[in-house]
């Protein structure tokens, strides 16, 4: 159970200026510079901003005095939600109050604490181990995950996450990291890159994975021998520093603790190789209208600094008119070939369907979810794969991530609040000065309806594979209702 305990002055709500304060290193530092580094926002929106900013941090602040600690569902919600204003032409997002997501505050102390505590000692739910091998011998002694781990390594102390966001990338994971982050019951980490793995630990190249614990290619219950599985886990966790004191004043089985790691969805390999090290961990997956996740992405290549010109343009090909090209799709870089699903595949065939997907038209084959879920849900079981569709995170985020927090695990007696992004200032290619670039998306623009129609039969796949409608194809549908009589 999570004890009640007044709210820290690191939940409260920051201003946009507060929030945008530059922290090392973490994910949150990166979302706040771009929040505050973002191009198009002028001076005068700027001080708009702030300004309302503090109205709103002076009315919260009232409120919360008065309020009973409990879900918080915004009234702008709407029942349906499933298509979102086109990024391109949406108003800019009121800026709206964001926890100080610091994970700075007395690290010193939290060391300490750590380093003070006795093996196999409780601190709001992580229990120190001496080593990840000791960890894995007393959970398959105690048949079951021996609380969270927090292991000394290098100096530092590491752990592992329990539920992560695997992605879909752009769309809307580092939002749901950082409402979760809110909870006093979350430990979230934000991974320090590691740029020679820029798939991420468990995407990597077969040649770079450790051999002894890489996926067998036959057996999901397979179990790595403890010392095999004790060095992968120190692998793994090793960007994963304990955050400070935080956790105090939490009873330890609430605690939990995530990560986010967008780029995983879309890898072969990823699924099977985290079920056979971390089978029980939590996995959460983001969905969102699969033709605004490609401009997303295509904005953001778009945006970085240096822009490799042949690699965009190949990338972000286009389909080809002719339905013809998805079954080429499908055959050449088999997202559905049953071998890419995983099953009796090999690590290198796995590998070869991952390389195969990221050599040609990525970005595209990506919006194609369907083969992607099903390789979660296969090798994690459907009840440990939560599917969130992004349009109802955005619209209803205080709700959405609830749901999330008691999938985690996590008592719902916690106020959210939302990580608002504002649109103005998120970066659009349009607005460069390079008349490369500007020609570039437009022309890409310009084929919106093209690609809506190459992803509608799969889209139509997916709400079925998830018995829900996801709405993505309502526009495309809209454009076909023929206007009423004048
Ligand atoms: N609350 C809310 N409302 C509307 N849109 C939102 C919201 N939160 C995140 N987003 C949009 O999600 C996109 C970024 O997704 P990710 O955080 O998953 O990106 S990443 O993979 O971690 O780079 C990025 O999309 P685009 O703006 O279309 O590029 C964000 O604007």
């Amino acid at each position: 159970m999570i004890k009640q305990r007044p709210i820290s002055p690191s939940l409260l709500p920051t201003t946009a200026a507060s929030a945008a304060t530059p922290s090392n290193g973490s994910r949150f530092a990166s979302l706040r510079r771009a929040v505050q580094g973002r191009p198009s926002c002028s001076t005068s929106a700027r001080t708009v901003c702030v300004l309302l900013a503090a109205l709103c941090l002076v009315f919260f602040v009232a409120e919360m005095k008065e309020a009973p600690r409990s879900i918080h569902t915004s009234s702008a919600a709407q029942n349906s939600a499933s298509s979102e204003p086109d990024p391109d032409s949406a108003p800019s997002t009121a800026v709206v109050v964001v926890k100080d997501q610091d994970h700075e505050e007395e690290p010193q102390k939290q060391a300490e604490e750590v380093e003070n505590m006795p093996p196999a000692a409780f601190l709001g739910g992580l229990r120190r181990f001496e080593s990840f091998e000791e960890f894995v011998e007393r959970s398959r002694a105690e048949d079951g995950p021996a609380a969270m781990p927090v292991v000394p390594l290098d100096g530092k102390h590491v752990t592992l996450p329990s539920v992560i966001i695997v992605g879909a990338r752009r769309s809307g994971t580092s939002t749901l990291f950082s409402m979760l982050s809110q909870h006093p019951a979350v430990g979230s980490m934000a991974p320090e890159p590691r740029p020679e793995l820029s798939c991420g630990f468990m995407a990597q190249d077969p040649e770079t994975f450790p051999q002894e614990a890489e996926w067998p290619g036959d057996n999901l219950e397979k179990e790595l021998p403890a010392s095999v599985l004790g060095k992968l886990l120190e692998e793994f966790a090793r960007p994963y520093t304990v955050s400070e004191s935080r956790h105090e004043g939490v009873d330890a089985p609430n605690l939990v603790t995530t990560a986010v790691s967008p780029g995983y969805f879309a890898s072969h390999l990823a699924p099977y190789r985290l079920k056979l090290a971390m089978p029980d961990v939590k996995i959460v997956v983001v969905l969102r209208d699969p033709t605004n996740r490609y401009y997303s992405e295509l904005r953001e290549a778009l945006c970085a600094d240096e822009v490799d010109w042949e690699d965009i343009m190949s990338s972000y090909a286009m389909p080809a008119a002719s339905k013809d090209y998805l079954s080429d799709a499908v055959l050449d870089y088999s997202p559905y070939d049953k071998r890419c699903l995983g099953e009796g595949a090999s690590a290198a065939d796995l590998w070869a369907c991952q390389k195969g997907l990221e050599k040609s038209h990525t970005p595209l084959l990506k919006g194609l979810y369907a083969p992607q879920l099903e390789r979660w849900q296969r090798a994690f079981g459907e009840s440990q794969v939560l599917v969130v569709q992004a349009e109802k995170l955005f619209q209803e985020p205080e709700k959405t991530a609830a749901e999330v927090a008691k999938f985690a695990g996590l008592a719902a007696e916690h106020t959210f609040f939302e990580f608002a992004v504002d649109r103005e200032a998120s970066c659009d290619p349009r607005r460069k000065k390079n008349p490369e670039v500007v020609t570039a998306y437009s022309k890409r623009k310009e084929s919106e309806p093209q690609l809506r129609k190459w992803y509608a039969e799969h889209n139509d796949m997916v709400s079925e594979l998830l018995g829900e409608e996801m709405g993505w194809n309502d526009r495309i549908r809209s454009a076909f209702v023929s206007p009423p009589a004048p």
